[in-house]
């Protein structure tokens, strides 16, 4: 079997960041005009006054200091609570696309490649800008690409299963080299209204190169030695936008059309799938987990990522085991555990064995095990 790698990987970080007391302030701004607005009906127990969010809650619960985003002015009017960005015409490179060029030009540079030598291009994350044309045949004109492109969404996982397709199509050789893109413009998807989620994403663009490890140039190459991926039903990550949602006019602009989840739930069923999930993919790549010096987690909560590496390691991680973004980033879905990945990497000798692991929505999981070249 053709021997594969990653030779190159980019991040675009948005210009805007909100700290977690900007965003409480807004919150509770919001709640107490809410509260104001239906004191009547509150009094009379038909509706259910708003609790204050809390700095303190949101950083123990989660680990999240501060959040990128596209634009915050809109987020960060309590009238408003979500970003203010004008529709481009038809003709216009769209926002998600910019973005995905922005990381791919990175990761190209990186790679030491250009356009001219990627094939395919994938976009994969979990909210798309549009239904059609795929945003990655746009991508794919933008950077003036030979080849083809498909979108694919698997929430959270999107990274890490688009990562083996793209081993799978360099391996049959349909494409000399694939560029993967993780555009997440979670902001979009997110209830900026819900105090129990209102703190939870943020926004960023994560690129990867993959290509034959002996066509490869790159100094910053690392070789795939396993993939493995994993999806079981679950209702307690859900967001039910679609273009059904026009069927019944009711439902249109309801909370349940955005990001919506049992969190306890989802920490209690994922923290020991996810770690299963790693142990057996370490050991289908001939390893032991004492072999392993890094592990780029998914980025969703900090204490779900102790819990899982106390449970792949016997023992409390050291501190660059199993590094963090969530505290700048936030969560940024597909793109976590690639941001993870691409900034913390240099620092490693050549023979180093880490391993790439995402999860969420569906649910699903992906590991990737590599070795630094
Ligand atoms: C969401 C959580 C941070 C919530 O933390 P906890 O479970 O500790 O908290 P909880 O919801 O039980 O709430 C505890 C108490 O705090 C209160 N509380 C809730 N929100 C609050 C806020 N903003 N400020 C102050 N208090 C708050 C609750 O009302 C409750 O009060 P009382 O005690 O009075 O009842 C966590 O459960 C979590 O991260 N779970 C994992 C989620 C996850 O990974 N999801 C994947 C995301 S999807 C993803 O990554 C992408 C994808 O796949 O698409």
């Amino acid at each position: 079997m053709k021997q594969v790698v990653i030779s190159g990987t980019g991040l675009y970080t948005p210009p805007n960041s909100i700290s977690n007391e900007e965003l409480v302030a807004c919150f509770n701004a919001y709640a107490e005009q809410f509260n104001a607005d239906n004191a009547g009906a509150i009094e009379a127990g038909t509706v259910t006054a708003l609790e204050p969010s809390s700095v303190a809650f949101i950083e123990k619960a989660s680990g999240i200091k501060s959040r990128y985003v596209m634009e915050k002015e809109g987020i960060l009017d309590p009238k408003r609570m979500v970003s203010r960005i004008a529709e481009r015409a038809d003709d216009e490179l769209s926002l998600q696309a910019e973005i995905c060029v922005a990381a791919a030009q990175q990761a190209l540079d990186r790679a030491g490649r250009s356009a001219a030598d990627i094939d395919m291009v994938l976009v994969a994350c979990s909210n798309m800008q549009r239904a059609y044309p795929a945003m990655a045949v746009e991508v794919q004109q933008a950077l003036n690409i030979d080849g083809y492109g498909f979108d694919m969404n698997v929430a959270c996982s999107s990274a890490t299963f688009g990562i083996q397709q793209a081993v799978a199509a360099v391996q049959s050789g349909q494409a000399r080299a694939v560029l993967v893109l993780n555009p997440e413009i979670t902001s979009g998807h997110l209830n900026w209204r819900d105090r129990d989620s209102h703190f939870i994403f943020g926004d960023a663009c994560t690129a990867i190169v993959i290509e034959a490890k002996d066509a490869a140039v790159s100094q910053h190459q690392f070789e795939i030695l396993d993939t493995k991926l994993k999806t079981s039903f679950s209702n307690n990550i859900r967001n039910n936008f679609g273009f059904l949602n026009r069927f019944d006019e009711a439902g249109a602009g309801q909370p349940d059309k955005l990001f919506k989840q049992q969190g306890r739930k989802v920490f209690k069923d994922v923290c020991p799938m996810a770690a299963e999930m790693i142990k057996e993919s370490i050991a289908r790549a001939g390893l032991e987990v004492p072999q392993v010096s890094r592990y780029w987690l998914h980025q969703a909560n900090l204490n779900m990522n102790l819990l899982i590496s106390k449970l792949i390691l016997g023992r409390e991680a050291e501190p660059g085991e199993a590094p963090v973004i969530l505290d700048s980033y936030a969560n940024t879905s597909s793109a976590g555990s690639i941001i993870a990945f691409h900034k913390h990497q240099d620092d490693l000798p050549t023979g180093a064995l880490g391993v790439i692991c995402s999860f969420g929505a569906g649910y699903s999981i992906g590991a990737v095990v590599v070795r630094k070249l």
